[in-house]
Order: C-alpha cells, then structure tokens, then sequence
C-alpha cells in the first residue's frame, strides 16, 4: 500500500469514509476493496452486515482497526450527523432499489431514494463534508428512439439511444405506471445535491450505475431472501437455474441492458474517492457499452454457462413467457435499452471496464453454484417429504 499516489502523480493520504448502505451488494465490494487495496478508514452504516460479516470478524483481521459497523436505520437516528462529522467523505448506497418493489410499494420506495436522503445531503452540506451519492441509469427512464416507428432507421443512430450524462434527457412514463416512482425520486435527489453545488458549495459525485452485476447481489428467495421476494434479473434466473426451472422472461425478454462486472465498476468508484478534485461536480455514467444482450440473450447465456460451471444439463425447455402484469403485477413499465456514454468518466477518471458478459457470468454463476446449490438441493427435498 506505501507509495499510492492518485491520477495527478500526488501521494494519496489515508481518510475516514462514511459508507452509508455498505451491507449492501455494492458496499460490501467497496468495504472489500478499501480494506485490501487502501489504507482508508470505513464507518459502515446499515440495518444489516450479513453481506460484510467477512470483513468484520475475527477481531484478527489486518484492517480490523479500519472498519467500524454501525447498524442504524438513517430514517430515525440521530447518531448519523456524528458520524458524518467525523468522516472526511460520505458515500451514500442506502436505497429500495428492486424493480419489483417500485410499483408495489411506491410510497417505501420514494420515502427510501428522496426524503431519507435529504439529511444526509444536508449533513455534508452543513458540514462541509464531500458525498459520493449513489443515483441511477433508471434515471434516464425510456431512449428517445423508443417512441420512433420500429422500422425507422433512425432507431440504429447512436443520437436516438446513447444515454449522456450532460445531454440525455429524462423520459418517464405517465404517473399510473408507477415503476418510474424510484427513477423520479432518484432525479430529485440528484436535482438537489447538484443545487446544493451550486447554491452552497457542496462538493459531490453522483453514480449513474448501469446494471452492476457480481457475488452477493440480492438474495435467493426462501434460501436467505423471503420466499414470494422478486429480486433483480441476475439472482432471479440464478434461482431458476439452481431450481432447475425455467428462466421467465418479461414481455418476451426483449429489453436491452448492458451488464458490467462489480469488480469492474467499483475500480471507478475508487478513482472517484481517491481523486476529489478531478471528481467533485460532476455526474458518471459506470457501466459496459460492449457488454450489450437482451434479457433473452442474457437467459441463453446464463443457461449455456450455468450448464459449463455446474456439469448439469440444461433443460428441454429453457425459457418461458411472462406478462410483466403477472411478474411485477399493475403499474409495471421498462427501459427499452441502456447503453452508457463513457465521454465524460474517460476523460476524467481515465476509467474503463474490462470484463466481458461471458468472463463475468462464469465467475458469477461458479459463486452461485458454490454458494446456494447444496441449501437449494436440501429445501427442496425437505419441501418434497412434506
Ligand atoms: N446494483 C446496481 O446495478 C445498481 C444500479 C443502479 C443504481 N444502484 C444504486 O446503488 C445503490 C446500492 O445498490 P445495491 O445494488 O448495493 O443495493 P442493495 O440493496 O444491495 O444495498 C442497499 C443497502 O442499503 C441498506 N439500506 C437501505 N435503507 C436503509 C436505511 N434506511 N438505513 C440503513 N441502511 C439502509 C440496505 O440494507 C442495503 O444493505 C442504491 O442506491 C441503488 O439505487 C445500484
Ligand atoms: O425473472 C426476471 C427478472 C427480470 N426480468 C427483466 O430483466 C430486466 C432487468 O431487470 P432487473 O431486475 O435487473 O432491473 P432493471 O435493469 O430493470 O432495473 C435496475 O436498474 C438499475 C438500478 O437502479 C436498479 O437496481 C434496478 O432498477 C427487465 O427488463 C426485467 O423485466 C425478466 O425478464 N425476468
């Protein structure tokens, strides 16, 4: 670790991070990579640690005087500002960010991306404290191509569908389709850091990811998640896959998404966290244009890897079709395609990922595989004595 200096050549002096949502899919990568690769100092705040316990425990481990967790829930605790006065960055994860809990619990998932983030921007504001805000690519909601004729040729240029920090607009769906509920309160809570920016003198970042995708993302229902949960599409068709049933695609699975490996993207957010000054002010895009499939591809694929890592067949019968009505239930809309433009994070941060949609599946799946296949193997037969 002696001798790291950031992208300007200047030694990178050790700070106290204030990571808030850091028992979560992306925190807990960043807690893993700050407490191997940095010398930073980490005060994880969230409900739960499940995800972080490997960092926590045993008292042994070579950072464990660098790592501190605080399970507060920020809706109602007062200790937050405290800890935000004491760490010299604020790194905000905490969000509902499941799909399916955007049309189904609107008021949970407005209260979670809006109202419980405004203290910790007004915290930092007040503070002078510096804030990596974790937004959305669903902030982009639909492409302007969308809404052309599907034979218009205008639909392949670039112009109708690249999704540019500085440039794209926002373009959800009428209020009834209450999937865009997490998209508007994200757009709202970034409208008011960059506001606080510009009126106050916050320094900030704000993270659009697009589809990070890795171990430890969400949960597998009745193994360490609720039964009825509806996860994101990567734990949902790896349920299916360790089930051995069939992958459900929505609406025919044609929506396009492009997926980045987390290890990939959370290099990004280190750029970002050592590098201030080249950061601060500024929106990024983080995710894999080459890395584009439909939700159908992705299944083909999962299939065919999940096949390769576990030495199972795969079924005869794959995939099959499902209304987003009956998947997600009323108020369901979705993306049609998001590809990021990379312009502004190149240019900044020097950033790029890597991995390949193959490469990220097959370390993904083996995970998968290693992690769920005996406990899904021993509920199902207890689920088939009974
Ligand atoms: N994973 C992605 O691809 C992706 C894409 C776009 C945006 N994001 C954004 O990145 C952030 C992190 O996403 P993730 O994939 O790690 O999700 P996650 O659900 O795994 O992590 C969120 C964490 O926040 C915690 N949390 C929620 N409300 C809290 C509260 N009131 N108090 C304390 N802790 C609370 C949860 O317990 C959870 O551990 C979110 O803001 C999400 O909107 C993620
Ligand atoms: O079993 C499934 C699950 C999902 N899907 C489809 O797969 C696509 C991807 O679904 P995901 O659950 O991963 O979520 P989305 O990409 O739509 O949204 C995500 O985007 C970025 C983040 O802000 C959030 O984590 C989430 O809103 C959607 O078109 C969805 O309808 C299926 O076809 N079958």
């Amino acid at each position: 670790m002696a001798g790291r200096v950031d992208l300007d050549g200047n030694p990178i002096k050790p700070i106290t991070i204030c990571m808030i949502g850091a028992g979560g899919f992306i925190g807990s990568h960043l807690c893993e990579k700050l407490m191997s690769e940095t010398p930073h100092k980490v005060l994880a705040v969230d409900v739960s640690n499940d995800k972080i316990k490997h960092l926590l425990e045993p008292a042994t481990l070579a950072w464990a005087d660098r790592i501190e967790f605080h399970r507060i829930n920020i809706k109602n605790d007062s200790r937050l500002e405290g800890l935000i006065k004491m760490a010299d960055l604020t790194i905000n994860l905490a969000a509902i960010c499941t799909p399916a809990d955007y049309n189904t619990r609107p008021l949970d998932t407005i209260y979670s991306n809006f109202i419980d983030a405004l203290p910790v921007v007004k915290y930092c504001s007040e503070n002078g404290k510096r804030l990596i805000h974790f937004s959305t690519c669903e902030i982009y909601g639909k492409t302007i191509g969308a809404f052309l004729p599907k034979d218009s040729p205008l639909r392949q240029d670039p112009a109708y569908y690249v999704l540019k920090e500085d440039a794209s607009p926002c373009i959800f769906g009428p209020i009834e389709k209450q999937r865009w509920s997490y998209a508007c309160a994200k757009q709202l809570i970034e409208r008011l850091i960059y506001a606080e920016g510009a009126e106050n003198g916050l320094e900030f970042t704000i993270v659009r990811p697009f589809n990070w995708i890795g171990p430890r993302m969400d949960f597998i229902p009745g193994i360490d998640g609720p039964s009825e949960g509806v996860p994101r599409v990567l734990a949902c068709f790896s349920n299916n896959l360790l089930r051995r049933e069939p992958l459900k695609l929505v609406d025919g699975g044609e929506s396009q998404r492009t997926f980045i490996y987390i290890k990939d993207a959370i290099e990004a957010v280190l750029l970002m966290i050592e590098n201030p000054a080249r950061a601060n002010g500024h929106i990024f895009n983080v995710g894999n244009p080459n890395n584009e499939v439909t939700v159908r591809q992705l299944a083909e694929m999962m299939t065919k890897v999940y096949s390769k890592v576990s030495g199972e067949s795969s079924l005869e019968t794959p995939t099959i079709d499902v209304s987003s009505k009956e998947f997600y239930g009323e108020g369901y809309d979705d993306s049609d395609k998001r590809i990021p433009d990379m312009t502004i994070i190149n240019k900044q941060l020097a950033w790029n990922p890597k991995t390949s949609l193959w490469d990220l599946l097959e370390s993904t799946l083996t995970y998968q595989h290693r992690t769920y296949a005996e406990a899904i193997k021993q509920a199902m037969s207890k689920s088939t004595a009974n």
